[in-house]
């Protein structure tokens, strides 16, 4: 992306309407909800993410997260819970962005990238070569015997991150470990489109209204 407006937020691991309704009243532009996980504090149920969305008004952003990496489980998924977004929290092979663009055209397809070094920026510019519609940079390692696919509550090297918005042509989030005390460093060093955010405005896994409004209030301004 050439320019934006401003810094775009997504709270994920809504876990009800009224988490919905918080995060919606406090500013943020996309919902995130988690589906089922290897690992990982914010899985929702099919059933409360489907009211999420349903209860979501235009123009917001429902993402669904899903740990699927075949094409009919994550139709199947979406079909489930409606969300106008799918997050691909795990790789998938070239042709799993085609066949789902088929099947779910009006459906917006984000590629999780788990940054650990600089062998990510390849692979970042490989899913937007292969037709995502956005990054979505985040903590984690799939290489783990339980995959960590995020929700770590952990940062990463941004500094990769940095060259992969410097070199993305589609718009990058920047995910793992943000809250409001490091957000405003995490804008001016990674420079992404959109932050992605679970754990640092939560206490004891609720979406924690003070919380919320420190960080927004970094973004927003
Ligand atoms: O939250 C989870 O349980 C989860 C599990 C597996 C993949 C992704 C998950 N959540 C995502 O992780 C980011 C970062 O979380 P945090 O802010 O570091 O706690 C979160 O925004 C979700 O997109």
């Amino acid at each position: 992306m050439e320019s934006q407006f401003r810094t775009r937020v997504k709270i994920c691991c809504i876990s009800s309407l009224d988490e919905a309704k918080l995060a919606l009243r406090y500013g943020a532009d996309a919902l995130g909800l988690v589906g089922r996980m290897p690992s990982g504090p914010g899985v929702v149920a099919d059933e409360i993410a489907a009211q999420v969305v349903r209860a979501t008004p235009p123009p917001l952003a429902t993402f669904m997260l899903t740990s699927e990496d075949n094409v009919a489980d994550i139709v199947a998924h979406q079909q489930r819970v409606g969300a106008n977004t799918i997050q691909l929290v795990d790789a998938v092979p070239t042709d799993t962005y085609a066949q789902l663009r088929d099947q779910l055209p009006a459906v917006k397809l984000v590629q999780v990238i788990h940054v650990l070094d600089e062998r990510n920026v390849d692979e970042a510019l490989k899913a937007v070569a292969d037709g995502v519609d956005a990054l979505l940079l985040d903590s984690g390692n799939p290489n783990l015997a339980v995959k960590l696919l995020g929700g770590t509550g952990r940062v990463h090297n941004w500094q990769v991150s940095r060259q992969i918005v410097e070199q993305s042509s589609v718009p990058v989030f920047l995910a793992g470990g943000l809250n409001p005390e490091n957000v405003r460093q995490a804008i001016d060093v990674v420079q992404p489109f959109g932050l992605d955010i679970c754990s640092g405005v939560r206490t004891d896994g609720q979406l924690d209204k003070r919380k919320l409004e420190a960080f927004m209030k970094v973004v927003l301004g």
